[in-house]
């Protein structure tokens, strides 16, 4: 630990008394150093003792990085007890720069057999935390940020991954590593649950609290809080598999992640490259590889090989539509499709006709740039590479695989995007038809989850036309998945591309149960039981949902044309605002954030703006992945959401909100 600088000296009553309060701890502490060292408790002794100071240690808030306030190295309870003097009023618990307190605590060092908290303190050494000044927050995608930031962060992600395990029963949990859709020096870090689910929302705090405990002795700290709050028995085992993109900075991370998770005693599977729901799907079959239910091989080849025969089952009756073309961001979606293409069929009536663009993997500063489904959807233009004729259809996704968007030209050329809102309708009538042919009508019920951004045409055509629920949640593939789960089958999907379907496991029990009364049922029902399998349900999936699209229009026999025919987009515009403080922007409870309550009178401005304008609907919302606010504006014409957004944008500056 390098030399500190000496503390100016204030003239405040209490700052000096804490001062003197702190010089009296180092006086009493450098005279415990020179004490000899008890003799080592009897083991009995020993676990009666750990028993009674975890019953009675008292936590404390973190007052300070000053190293003259961490306690002495542990002897015994009463003189571990002795360090936990009391907080000074005049010490608050930091805050970080979204107003949260930042939860640090100090308890004793090193508890008596503290083998993983050493450990935890000797990775926190060996990668050290960014001095940055920054507080680090586990948001919708993890954390994300400049790759080189991210090491320490990582490390605790190690760290929390395998307390999650010992939590969760042992059962294995995930950790990727990926930045998404972000410019290649990104990376990013993020938790997958024993389902293939996203880190339950609890435990995001819990990262937020080990990735911003500042040095070694609070980062061991901090993982004994942990431990004890939340009754995490270390003796558990505990297993964690980790994967990662093709990012260059990967590599340095998973050493990272390996320290982390070997300090605290865990197992860990190395996956190497991977897609982001490829990792999702491998937690999911190996927490139900003996259950009832097994998810699947768990084995990247057993991915391969269940989507591969779900295919080809609910291609049985349907002719391939034609040649699609997939540009893959440059990133692992490239490899893995290609891997996918060899189980899939090369010839015969349901021959696969696909083509690969942007897959230059060997160059990494090219992933994402001026491609992928990101650069599709928010420019709503071609990608780098394109080379499509009019009506030929193509797909774009992004750096980890896990969306995608779909997109032709017309004779113009004119641009048309079939993105996560399409998908969605897509695959909503072609379940609910399937449902309805197989007579499972009156045992289920489908719902299609949305966000705010999703177009209102979609919404209205999902609850016209097909005659189902639409619900809408708060941005964030988590909030959909779990509303999707509530229903028999949930469809969801963010505008983006990013979504899946989820069937119940009672609706999978009705779905193999059934018994067929028809021919034509017995075909609806096995076309179904093939989409359940086709479709990865942990998370979305570019690949996945690409094979799903791809049997649906084979079945349907549409063209991307007729597609699109379905309803027409209302038109839109989606923009962001840098504002000097994005955490003044707060969306009203039960609203999924297409109203605001503060700043106040704001929402009333937007309201009477939108009022102006035929079908208008606007809403400003603080981004969870940026330091911006999205403002999203619709109306009957294109030309109305021009005025609507130029009006919002007068409203940031009248209140000097935005920043340049
Ligand atoms: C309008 C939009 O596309 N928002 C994205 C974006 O969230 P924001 O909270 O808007 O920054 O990133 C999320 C994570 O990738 C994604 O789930 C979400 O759809």
């Amino acid at each position: 630990m390098g030399a500190k600088a000496p503390r100016q000296k204030s003239q405040n009553p209490h700052l000096l008394r804490a001062a003197a309060l702190r010089d009296e701890q180092e006086r009493r502490r450098s005279r415990t150093r020179r004490q000899p060292q008890p003799a080592p408790l009897a083991e009995q002794e020993r676990a009666r003792f750990i028993q009674a100071w975890l019953a009675n240690v008292t936590l404390l808030p973190f007052v300070g990085t000053d190293p003259r306030l961490r306690p002495p190295t542990f002897t015994t309870p009463a003189e571990g007890r002795r360090s936990l003097e009391p907080a000074s009023p005049e010490f608050e618990p930091r805050r970080n720069r979204f107003d949260r307190p930042l939860h640090r605590y100090h308890t004793m060092a090193f508890s008596p057999d503290g083998k993983y908290e050493k450990g935890v303190h000797d990775a926190a050494e060996q990668f050290p935390r960014p001095k940055t000044g920054k507080d680090y927050v586990y948001g919708t995608a993890g954390f994300r940020m400049k790759a080189e930031e991210l090491p320490y962060i990582t490390m605790q992600v190690g760290v929390l991954s395998g307390m999650r395990s010992r939590k969760c029963g042992g059962q294995v949990i995930g950790v990727m590593i990926t930045a998404s859709h972000n410019k290649a020096e990104d990376n990013g870090v993020k938790i997958v649950d024993p389902q293939g689910e996203m880190l339950e929302q609890e435990w995001e705090k819990h990262a937020t609290y080990l990735a911003n405990a500042v040095d070694p002795s609070e980062a061991a700290n901090a993982y004994m809080w942990l431990v004890k709050e939340l009754k995490v028995d270390q003796k558990k085992p505990g297993k964690v598999f980790f994967a990662r993109d093709t990012r260059p900075s990967g590599e340095m991370l998973v050493k990272a992640l390996k320290a982390g998770l070997s300090a605290t005693g865990i197992e860990a599977c190395d996956y190497g490259i991977l897609t982001t729901p490829q990792l999702h799907y491998l937690v999911k079959a190996a927490n139900t590889q003996d259950t009832s239910h097994p998810y699947g091989e768990v084995s990247e080849e057993g991915y391969y090989k269940k989507l591969a025969a779900a295919y080809k089952a609910a291609m049985d009756n349907a002719k391939p539509a034609g040649q699609l073309t997939v540009d893959c961001a440059n990133g692992v979606g490239a490899p893995k499709l290609k891997e996918m293409l060899k189980h899939l069929p090369s010839e015969g009536k349901r021959a696969v006709n696909i083509r690969i663009v942007n897959d230059r993997i060997d160059k990494p500063e090219v992933l994402n740039e001026k491609c992928g489904a990101d650069h599709v959807k928010s420019g709503q233009r071609v990608p780098d590479g394109f080379d499509g004729k009019p009506y030929e259809r193509w797909a774009s996704y992004d750096g980890d695989a896990d969306r995608i968007v779909y997109y032709f030209n017309e004779e113009g050329p004119v641009f048309r995007l079939l993105d996560g809102d399409r998908i969605a309708t897509l695959a909503a009538s072609f379940i609910g038809e399937l449902v309805h042919k197989a007579g499972l009508s009156d045992k289920m019920t489908i719902a299609v989850v949305q966000t705010a951004y999703a177009n209102g045409s979609s919404t209205k055509y999902i609850e016209q036309n097909l005659k189902l629920k639409v619900e809408c949640t708060a941005t964030g593939v988590k909030h959909l998945h779990h509303t999707a789960a509530r229903s028999d089958v949930g469809v969801y999907f963010e505008a983006n591309g990013h979504g899946t379907v989820l069937f119940s496991p009672q609706t999978l029990k009705r779905i193999h149960n059934h018994k067929p009364e028809s021919p034509a049922q017995l075909e609806a029902l096995d076309t179904l039981k093939a989409l359940t399998d086709l479709i990865n349900q942990t998370v979305g999936d570019a690949i996945s949902d690409m094979l799903l699209v791809e049997v649906i229009l084979a079945n349907k026999e549409y063209s991307v044309k007729e597609w699109l025919a379905t309803y027409t987009d209302m038109p839109n515009r989606l923009a962001k605002v840098r504002v000097a403080d994005r955490t003044m922007f707060v969306c009203r409870p039960g609203s999924a954030e297409r109203k605001l309550d503060e700043p106040k009178e704001f929402q009333d401005m937007i309201d009477a703006v939108v009022v102006k304008y035929k079908d208008g609907r606007a809403f400003v919302r603080p981004s969870g992945t940026e330091d911006v606010v999205r403002v999203y504006a619709e109306a009957a014409e294109s030309f109305d959401c021009d005025h609507m957004m130029l009006e919002l944008n007068q409203a940031f500056e009248a209140r000097k909100l935005a920043q340049a």
